[in-house]
């Protein structure tokens, strides 16, 4: 990934089923539980890289005890620095009384973070600021233990303000621009409600049926309420990923199947796919269940995190990126003119390597057959020496790209900045035989480009090549992302942009003004719901123009090398993904009502010049 796409939230949720003697007995550690979200939340760093948070709950307390506790940071190690500070309370502890870890039901009443249901957060920010105070859980307390909740999700709502009205909350200055805050005081609104009906008898699915109806967005959420009761939910659409795993051990739930897999060191198959939506609910008890809590819709699982936001550990995701890169083969040797002698294969650092693998397992497929029908072509008219050139033609790989640290803070004054923008990447010397060799690199998205252009085109183009070919494993990114993914500002793109200047290429800039006023008129009418008219923007050309379009773009002044770009289809993306078919980044067509909204208000607020979120 040369953007810096921003990442998505990671999800951590653990009951445990037994008392704590029964992990310090088996598993030689009262601690057992805590460590395992450790590391479900490490496995899952490659999501949200704002802050961590943790926040558990305690089973049976007397009354008067506290049960529910939070903890959060936005240091740059937010989850090393989360879990040493509760290590340091155990220490402490430990400290004045050594003797403490062989009871475990009193280390329960002296450690905070030692609850039952325990619930971890990583978190990059769709909303509001990337700050502490933003960072999840939040957490909502109450004298009566079933008033308090404690939330935390990887999700985006686009209609949080609806949301603070229907419940009356006036969300304050730090809340009022977090969904998170709007959707943990509606199921609060709903869970006091059911506590006044129903007190001791909470029904759980009722409170998520009533407030997750109001939600409209994509999300993966966690919620652990006082009385000791906990759900996990996914949205109807099944746009965020969510898994789960139960034994009798532990109830878990995350974002990702590989994470768990790793933490519990279990088989594929173990870790079940929490449906659209559904919920996990736990009661107090240790029961669970998998309820509907909503009527499913059309699954529009997000295809981004096969592409990206997903740890490549996963078997399947694994697949999927491989097989990104392979349907892409073909299109690039077409690029090339099948002139694989003088063309060098490589990738961006880091993610676009399984779909790099995929790619050069394509045109291995393609040499050896052309191999196959040469040697063949000979019948018996060949030596040693001729059949060995042959059969050690080889598609040629090479490392090019290198990613450096960061070095923007020691970056000052604008005229070097430039200067030193390019060097984020470094490349490798002696490999490309400068006016001769073609070289095609591989990257999984382009977002806005800028990298690329200031960085990577730069850099490459110092190893003298004679064309520059980026592949991208994703199609070309073209509306904003209101799920999860922080990108929804027109502007941003770089696909947009190629669509403005082609407009002005072709003398049709009215299409622009027209599509605006379209908006102001649905805007007035309260419609802006009703159509994507940023369709209208793409619809005069084809995605080659655009691509053509997106190549010129890229291209920094001074450079020698051609350069272009190839772009995933639509079509070979669901091929390869079959399972994420959500492609509104790609398509414009989104799952929700507010999608189109959100579309809409991105595009005025570009006309308008106003650098905002378009939710
Ligand atoms: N990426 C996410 O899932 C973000 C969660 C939430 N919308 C926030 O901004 O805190």
């Amino acid at each position: 990934m040369s953007d810096a796409i921003k990442h998505e939230c990671g999800l951590a949720f653990i009951r445990l089923r037994k008392p704590f003697s029964y992990y310090q007995q088996k598993y030689g550690t009262v601690f057992y539980g805590l460590n395992k979200l450790y590391l479900l939340m490490e496995k899952q760093h490659n999501r949200g890289q704002d802050g961590a948070g943790v926040a558990t709950v305690k089973l049976n307390t007397e009354p008067g005890v506290p049960f529910m506790h939070r903890i959060r940071s936005a240091a740059p190690q937010a989850i090393g620095d989360v879990f040493s500070k509760i290590r340091e309370e155990i220490q402490e502890i430990e400290k004045y009384q050594p003797e403490i870890t062989k009871y475990p039901g009193l280390l329960k009443g002296h450690i905070r973070f030692l609850g039952e249901n325990l619930m971890g957060h990583l978190r990059y920010a769709t909303q509001g600021k990337n700050n502490v105070e933003l960072c999840h859980p939040f957490v909502r307390y109450n004298t009566i233990p079933a008033r308090n909740l404690a939330m935390a999700g990887n999700f985006n709502l686009v209609n949080a303000d609806e949301l603070f009205k229907f419940v009356q909350v006036n969300p304050g200055e730090v809340h009022k621009n977090s969904d998170l805050a709007a959707m943990l005081e509606t199921v609060h609104h709903f869970l006091a409600k059911e506590d006044e009906e129903h007190r001791n008898e909470l029904n759980v699915k009722n409170i998520l049926q009533q407030a997750f109806s109001l939600f409209d967005g994509g999300y993966h959420a966690c919620g652990l309420i006082g009385t000791g009761d906990a759900f996990v939910i996914r949205d109807p659409n099944g746009i965020r990923p969510s898994y789960y795993y139960i034994n009798e051990d532990v109830i878990v739930a995350a974002s990702e199947r590989a994470a768990i897999r790793t933490t519990f060191n279990v088989g594929e198959n173990e870790v079940l796919e929490l449906m659209p939506g559904n919920a996990l609910i736990v009661k107090n008890n240790g029961e669970y269940s998998i309820e509907q809590i909503l009527e499913p819709k059309e699954r529009k699982a997000c295809s981004f995190e096969r592409i990206y936001f997903s740890r490549g550990n996963d078997e399947k995701i694994y697949k999927e990126r491989t097989s990104l890169g392979r349907n892409l083969s073909a299109t690039v040797l077409k690029a090339i003119d099948n002139d694989l002698r003088n063309t060098i294969f490589s990738f961006i650092p880091n993610t676009a390597e399984v779909a790099f693998y995929g790619l050069l397992k394509g045109l291995e497929d393609y040499l050896n057959k052309i191999k196959v029908e040469r040697i063949l072509s000979w019948d018996k008219d060949f030596d040693e020496e001729k059949l060995t050139e042959m059969v050690n033609r080889r598609i040629r790989i090479d490392k090019i790209a290198i990613k450096d640290v960061k070095m923007r803070t020691f970056i000052t004054e604008d005229s070097s900045r430039n200067e030193m923008v390019q060097h984020v990447y470094d490349i490798t010397y002696g490999t490309v035989r400068p006016g001769i060799d073609s070289l095609v690199v591989i990257d999984d998205s382009i977002v806005r480009g800028t990298t690329l252009r200031e960085s990577i085109i730069k850099m490459l183009d110092r190893l003298g090549p004679k064309r520059i070919i980026v592949v991208s494993s994703a199609p070309q990114i073209r509306y904003p992302d209101c799920y999860g993914i922080d990108m929804s500002k027109m502007g941003d793109f770089v696909a947009f942009q190629a669509a403005i200047a082609l407009l002005k290429d072709h003398g049709k800039e009215h299409i622009l003004q027209e599509a605006y006023g379209l908006c102001k008129e649905l805007q007035r009418t309260n419609t802006l719901h009703a159509q994507n008219v940023v369709k209208n923007v793409y619809k005069p050309f084809t995605p080659e123009q655009i691509s053509a379009k997106i190549a010129e773009i890229l291209t920094p002044e001074g450079i020698n090398a051609n350069v272009e770009v190839i772009y995933q289809s639509i079509e070979s993306l669901h091929e390869a993904c079959p399972n994420n078919l959500g492609d509104w980044y790609f398509t414009g067509d989104y799952p929700t009502p507010g999608g189109n909204r959100v579309v809409n208000k991105a595009f005025m607020n570009f006309m308008e010049g106003k650098n905002e979120r378009g939710y």
